[in-house]
């Protein structure tokens, strides 16, 4: 059995970022990575543009302007002001290029057709410079760079609709079991309800992943070869949940060791998911995930999401660990490093009833994992305890 901390590791250095890059819409790009720097094709603002509705003017000293005419955004007009000239303008308009401010129209007093000014503006006041925000042929994102609804809001400000991003990998998920029947059927003596393939592709869509294909096999040693041996063949990551442990019918070990994967580890000392399988073949990434739902989960959060946007490229895969006031009291049974599904508030964090690893009750209101390493024996109100936040 690996330590918690070893296991980490151990993913971490057989996770390679991908190399394959995709040219997607900004539209369908939230959540990817950029492979190459983005250049801006134009000046942000493309022209000097008012920031205020108001006037400009012709020059700043005068007390009175005659109003001469008027721009609204989106015109293409650029009136000749001279001194002591102003034109009505509005907010996003173009500027008149012998402006020297823009006033709003809040400072000023308009009489028939000349304006009052009370108090001069300064040179250039409420006026975007073109360019302002970044100029054509500057770096307008770096590679690297997460996108977010912002960069997509900002890239589509410079007129850009396609960007270079690294692909996501692909993704299957193999469900073993003979007891399991999907929800929706009338449950037979000895059946369960078949949980955690829903459970895991839900996961991965909150995270952004989206090719994933599902795959159930029954607990039969050449269907369980040939489906895994297949899934290796046609995905970039394989899940496989339940079938990893000691029984007679645990047949995924015996079958990723038949197909000669390169196994990094088998067992990790914590509580649950403790016979978590991770393996490598060709370009394929293989865990072979505890089939009791909360232990899956777990598995998921700790070491195959981290591992997923590793690939992906994103710089901020590691999990979000962080610490918290405990407000439960909690004893381990084992040695095991645990992972207890907990609710945080107001950095206070209550470690939840029912923490069995067949259960999920607790899972699904928890929002934070506490983490109690193997050499923390007992929690108590009070202690500052090691959190890691799903969200
Ligand atoms: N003699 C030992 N027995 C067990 C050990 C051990 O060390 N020695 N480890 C226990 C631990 S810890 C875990 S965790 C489980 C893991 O077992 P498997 O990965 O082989 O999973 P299964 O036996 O197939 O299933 C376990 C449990 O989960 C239910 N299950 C499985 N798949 C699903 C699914 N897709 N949806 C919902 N529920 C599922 C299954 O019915 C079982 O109840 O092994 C312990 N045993
Ligand atoms: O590792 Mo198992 O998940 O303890 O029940």
């Amino acid at each position: 059995m690996v330590p918690v901390e070893k296991a980490l590791q151990l993913v971490d250095n057989h996770i390679k970022q991908t190399k394959e890059i995709t040219t997607l819409s900004i539209s369908n790009a939230i959540g990817f990575v950029l492979a190459k720097d983005v250049l801006s094709p134009i000046n942000m603002p493309p022209f000097r543009q008012s920031a205020m509705d108001g006037y400009a003017l012709g020059s700043i000293e005068e007390k009175t302007y005659s109003l001469i005419g008027e721009v609204q955004a989106g015109d293409d007009k650029d009136p000749v002001l001279k001194k002591g000239e102003a034109i009505r303008i509005f907010t996003g308009a173009p500027v008149p290029a012998e402006a020297k401010a823009v006033i709003m129209q809040e400072k000023v007093e308009v009489i028939d057709s000349n304006i009052l000014v009370q108090e001069s503006p300064t040179l250039d006041a409420n006026i975007r410079p073109a360019g302002e925000q970044i100029k054509e042929r500057e770096i307008a994102l770096v590679a690297g760079t997460t996108i977010t609804a912002a960069a997509i809001g900002y890239l589509a400000t410079l007129g850009i609709t396609d960007i270079e991003v690294y692909k996501k990998p692909s993704i299957a998920i193999i469900a073993t079991g003979n007891e399991l029947v999907p929800p929706g059927q009338k449950l037979k003596y000895g059946q369960i309800y078949e949980s955690n393939s829903v459970m895991l592709s839900s996961a991965l869509t909150t995270a952004g992943f989206t090719t994933i294909n599902f795959h159930k096999v029954e607990d039969q040693y050449d269907a369980t070869r040939s489906i895994i041996e297949k899934a290796i063949q046609e995905y970039d990551v394989v899940l496989i949940s339940g079938g990893i442990s000691v029984g007679d019918y645990d047949f995924v070990g015996k079958a990723l060791r038949d197909i000669q994967v390169e196994e990094i580890f088998y067992k990790v000392k914590q509580k649950p998911g403790k016979p978590l399988y991770f393996a490598q073949k060709d370009n394929t990434t293989i865990f072979a995930l505890p089939g009791n739902p909360a232990s899956s989960l777990s598995c998921f959060y700790i070491y195959v999401l981290p591992a997923l946007q590793k690939i992906s490229g994103l710089q901020q895969y590691h999990l979000k660990r962080s610490t918290a006031i405990s407000n439960s009291d909690y004893s381990k049974k084992g040695e095991r490093a645990e992972f207890l599904k907990a609710l945080l508030k107001d950095d206070k964090v209550t470690i939840l009833d029912g923490q069995a690893s067949s259960m999920l009750r607790s899972f699904a209101l928890a929002n934070v994992l506490v983490y109690l390493p193997e050499e923390v024996s007992k929690v108590k109100p009070g202690d500052s305890i090691q959190i890691i936040n799903l969200s």
